[in-house]
């Protein structure tokens, strides 16, 4: 799909997610936090730029903060993977992502002014770790609205049973003892409180864990064609892929019944929401 009718498709949505939870915004005590969840490629930052930018201009400042801006650094996955298990090298997976940052975000964003600006986190995925500190953008203004978005956000710990069946060939030959999984599970308890100040969910349902990764091998050939540092082969992309596997299936199943809004996609990213 063309990124015009990609942006059209996502201000329409942004329109609609908007009406819904305008007055609940606008009733809000402080910024309100609105949760966008949706697996790999499902169209979160398309359509949390589409929100922002229509709460800029109704309703007051909104910046959007991704959990893909705080997994942790490269140095410290390699220390994780040294001291819990060498799939930790691979960024992604809960118990990767540095919540004591994010959460220190969301607490200063409030209190943003000119004379204590907010930094926004930013992750460079050409070089696979954290930008520079100087290329975080500043927010000067408390916003009314934070969009956060991710791909397992409001994902809950599935039972521990479950895990000692692998789901792919990376679980079957390099977490053989379900040590990884098991670790990866527990770990998402620690994202429960980032859940709890999320004031309202939205969930870009995909129809399936095939089609995400179809639209994973979508977005490698564009980053292939613009020579882009990060772009995968097919061999390292289905690896890559198979670390989220697990938990990406997970949200697929509970998601759906915990989100405020659902909005089910088709295999082409259109929302059957609204009808
Ligand atoms: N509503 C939409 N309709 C059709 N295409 C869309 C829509 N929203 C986004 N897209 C397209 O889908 C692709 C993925 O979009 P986007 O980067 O927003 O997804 P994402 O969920 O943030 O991805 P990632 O998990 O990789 O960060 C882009 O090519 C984008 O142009």
């Amino acid at each position: 799909m063309e990124s015009t009718d990609a942006s059209t498709q996502a201000h329409t949505l942004a329109a609609t997610l908007m009406s819904q939870l305008g007055d609940a915004i606008a009733l809000h005590d402080g910024p309100f936090v609105l949760g966008v969840s949706g697996l790999q490629g499902s169209g979160k930052s398309t359509l949390a730029a589409a929100i922002a930018a229509l709460a800029n201009e109704r309703d007051g400042p909104a910046v959007v903060l991704s959990i893909d801006d705080v997994y942790l650094t490269r140095t410290e996955r390699k220390a994780l993977s040294r001291r819990v298990h060498p799939l930790l090298k691979t960024r992604g997976v809960p118990g990767t992502h540095d919540l004591p940052l994010l959460i220190d975000t969301l607490d200063r964003l409030p209190h943003a002014s000119p004379d204590h600006p907010v930094a926004l986190p930013r992750f460079d995925k050409g070089i696979d770790d954290r930008a520079p500190r100087d290329r975080w953008p500043l927010v000067t203004k408390a916003p009314r609205l934070i969009v956060l978005e991710g791909w397992c956000l409001g994902v809950t710990p599935e039972d521990e049973v479950s895990l000692a069946t692998p789901v792919n060939d990376l679980e079957r030959n390099e977490d053989v003892d379900a040590s990884w999984r098991l670790w990866v599970n527990s770990r998402i308890d620690d994202y429960l409180p980032v859940w709890d100040r999320i004031d309202a969910l939205a969930l870009l349902l995909a129809p399936s864990w095939d089609v995400v990764r179809a639209w994973r091998g979508e977005a490698e050939e564009a980053l292939h064609a613009r020579g882009a540092p990060q772009a995968m082969d097919d061999v390292a992309m289905e690896r890559f892929l198979q670390h989220y596997e697990r938990v990406s299936k997970l949200a697929l199943r509970v998601l759906p019944g915990m989100a405020d809004v659902v909005v089910r996609l088709d295999g082409r990213r259109r929302p059957t929401f609204p009808a």
